[in-house]
């Protein structure tokens, strides 16, 4: 789908993104724009490039059957624009992105009890 990539088959671990971000902003002599409002701006700009996608469409299926490749990458792409100012955002202000989103998915599982929502046709905001 995205054509042969550096690390394609493997699996990407938030690190290696993390140092990825890292080195494009120093070879560039970029580090002085990545400050943390720079780059959450820009994370919004992306999410809302992502947005625009969607928008006009309506609900779509899951796995979106009836898209062109060429969207999907298009989507791809900014799904990563998204990630990647996400990964350099949670550095740059020194937070551990992966312990710090399992610690949250242990906290939902706490707010959120299995046993609460399983006979819930509503979804979790709804029903607990
Ligand atoms: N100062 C910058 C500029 C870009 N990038 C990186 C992170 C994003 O992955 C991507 C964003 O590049 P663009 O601003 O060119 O945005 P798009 O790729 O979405 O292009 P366009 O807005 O033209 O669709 O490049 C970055 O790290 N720091």
């Amino acid at each position: 789908m995205t054509g042969a990539c550096e690390g394609e088959n493997q699996s990407v671990s938030l690190d290696v993104l993390t140092k990825k971000m890292e080195e494009f902003a120093k070879e560039r002599n970029w580090e002085r724009f990545h400050s943390p409002r720079n780059l959450l701006l820009a994370l919004v700009g992306e999410v809302g490039e992502l947005s625009e996608i969607f928008q006009w469409k309506g609900e779509v299926p899951r796995g979106l059957p009836d898209w062109e490749e060429e969207e999907k990458v298009h989507l791809g792409e900014e799904l990563s624009d998204v990630l990647l100012y996400l990964v350099r955002l949670s550095d740059i202000c020194g937070v551990d992105l992966g312990k710090a989103a399992l610690r949250k998915v242990e906290l939902n599982a706490l707010k959120y009890p299995v046993t609460l929502s399983k006979n819930s046709s509503n979804n979790a905001s709804h029903s607990v």
